[in-house]
């Protein structure tokens, strides 16, 4: 299935021998006197043949295309579910731009090294060794000529290729790198503006434009030494083939044809078919370069998906019809667990603790003490090195996670705002929340009022146009939807916020965490008061507080 356009391909290509064999004997024929009706049926045939060769050609084409295509969308349906399954807390993960760059943008080298170089290959491989037999079967001498000069061909180029390859790498990684810069440098523009480092940027932007340049000069370069490798070999192979077919009809070299002369056809039809016998390998070295760069891209994504810290449950098979989580507040246990992010000194080394289900408490510690990294740990985003926490009395584990994650809402200090509606921004596209839910939400979390006079206007992207506290009432908002959230994790929702500002927040979570389990990490001595509990942390201990 995979191979039937390049077949398809192979036979076009291949058609040109009867083409060829009907040319030369209409040659022979006028230059015996035929007339126009000699050479007509075998012009009738030609045409026909040639029709026969470009539909063959264009299904084939087509084919590889769709095959390529198919393939592409699993490459990057692979990577998307790779990239969501690595930790948010991850600090090593590929910037935004780079991983959409790979996605989009260096992906599609995939298609042509799919399509184009797969099918160049299958004719290099199979055409020139038909026509060599074809021409053989007249004069064992041109068919020598043309073998003798066709592994010149592969040889030079596959020295050639594997330069190109690791300069195709380079270059991907320096397209990546540049998009990576590009988005980051974007999104940090007024922070740049504000801070006059506007031309120092611009002058990296430069010298990171300038280092692309090279390198695509430099893949070029290689692309091009690859071209007149082949072009000089083959146009030595074709013309040793004319000077040879030349002497002998002139009798000067009368050997080479099986101990016979060559007629004026056979001879014209070795003579035709010595270009189309590198025409295969001048076709594979037209797009000798997809492969490197498709391999290449490959190899990036690869490279993302590598030593990425990943979340609980990433091992295990996606579940695309899952079977709605109950709903209800969910107890936490949690035994011996040591946190900390995995390859880095542990916050506390065996801390364990029980949270009855809708029970409403405050994780309360110095910064860095790692309630930050606790609260994600609860939530299955960063896979515990010891201990264990269990969920509505289910242990949390690769085969587990997916399903408890479901019953969990997790707000961390910085949720992202996407550029669109608030609809879209509260209900995330999840397909089991409606307008209606969203306006609830939205009302639930004092954010209506905030965007009275802004109904259906496009909230910018990161939040530019909201305040500090409507960025966190948005994302309170995102909780209050989420109905099957069972236990709500939220970090510091009121730092850096004015008293009245943290107050209408704290109202809000207070309100929306009624009937759920609530783990709120805070500094605030007034939201702290609020929940039924304290949990002082201090590194390696824990004292509880009524
Ligand atoms: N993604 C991460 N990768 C590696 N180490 C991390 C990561 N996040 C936090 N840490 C480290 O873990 C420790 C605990 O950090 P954490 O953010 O949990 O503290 P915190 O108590 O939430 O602090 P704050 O109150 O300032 O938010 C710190 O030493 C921090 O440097």
């Amino acid at each position: 299935m995979g191979r039937t356009g390049a077949v398809l391909q192979m036979v076009a290509s291949l058609l040109w021998m009867p083409q060829a064999w009907w040319i030369a004997q209409s040659v022979e024929r006028m230059t015996q006197g035929g007339g126009f009706d000699a050479v007509l049926p075998l012009a009738a045939c030609v045409l026909a043949a040639g029709v026969l060769r470009a539909v063959l050609d264009g299904m084939g084409a087509w084919q590889s295309q769709r095959i390529a295509r198919q393939h592409l969308s699993g490459v990057r349906a692979q990577l998307s579910r790779s990239l969501a399954r690595v930790s948010p807390m991850d600090r090593a993960q590929a910037p935004s731009g780079q991983a959409a760059s790979a996605m989009a943008e260096q992906a599609e080298a995939v298609v042509p090294w799919r399509s184009r170089y797969q099918t160049a290959m299958f004719k290099a491989r199979s055409v020139p060794f038909v026509i060599a037999v074809a021409v053989g079967w007249f004069s064992w001498l041109a068919a020598l000529i043309l073998l003798f000069a066709a592994p010149l061909i592969p040889l030079f180029m596959a020295i050639v290729g594997w330069r190109a390859k690791s300069a195709s790498e380079e270059q991907m990684l320096e397209v990546g790198g540049m998009n990576g810069f590009l988005l980051d440098r974007l999104r940090g523009l007024s922070t740049l503006r504000a801070l006059d480092a506007v031309d120092a940027t611009a002058l990296r932007l430069r010298e990171r434009a300038e280092s692309l340049r090279a390198r695509t000069m430099r893949v070029l370069r290689i692309a091009f030494l690859s071209s007149a490798v082949l072009e000089f070999f083959s146009a030595l192979g074709v013309a040793m083939v004319a000077v040879y077919v030349g002497f002998h009809l002139l009798g000067t070299l009368a050997f080479g044809a099986w101990g016979e002369k060559l007629s004026l056809a056979q001879a014209l039809f070795v003579l035709m078919l010595a270009p189309a016998f590198f025409d295969p390998l001048r076709e594979l070295s037209a797009v000798w370069h997809d492969k490197a760069a498709g391999e290449a891209a490959l190899s990036t994504m690869a490279d993302m998906q590598r030593d990425a810290m990943q979340i609980v449950g990433a091992g295990a098979q996606d579940s695309i019809a899952r079977v709605p989580a109950p709903m209800g507040a969910v107890a936490v246990e949690i035994d011996a667990l040591q946190v900390g992010v995995p390859g880095h000194p542990a916050a506390m080394s065996a801390w364990s603790e029980r949270i009855a289900a809708g029970e409403h408490v405050a994780l309360w510690a110095p910064s860095g003490a790692g309630k930050s990294v606790l609260l994600a740990q609860l939530a299955g985003l960063i896979v515990p090195e010891r201990g264990s926490i269990r969920i509505d009395g289910e242990t949390m584990n690769e085969e587990s996670a997916q399903r408890l994650r479901a019953r969990i809402a997790w707000m961390g200090q910085h949720s992202h705002v996407f550029a669109g509606s608030v609809l879209r921004n509260v209900g995330l596209g999840r397909s089991d929340v409606s307008a209606q839910d969203v306006r609830h939400a939205v009302d639930v979390a004092a954010l209506s009022q905030a965007l009275e006079h802004r109904a259906g206007l496009s909230l910018g992207e990161g939040g530019s146009g909201l305040s500090g506290g409507e960025a966190v009432r948005l994302a309170l908002a995102r909780l209050a939807v989420n109905r099957h959230a069972g236990l709500l994790l939220v970090d510091e929702p009121t730092a850096h916020l004015d008293p009245q500002t943290a107050d209408q927040v704290i109202e809000s979570l207070v309100q929306i965490a009624q009937g759920r389990t609530l783990i709120v990490a805070t500094h605030d001595a007034r939201l702290a008061q609020r929940m039924d509990r304290v949990i002082r942390l201090t590194t390696g201990s824990q004292e509880v507080a009524a």
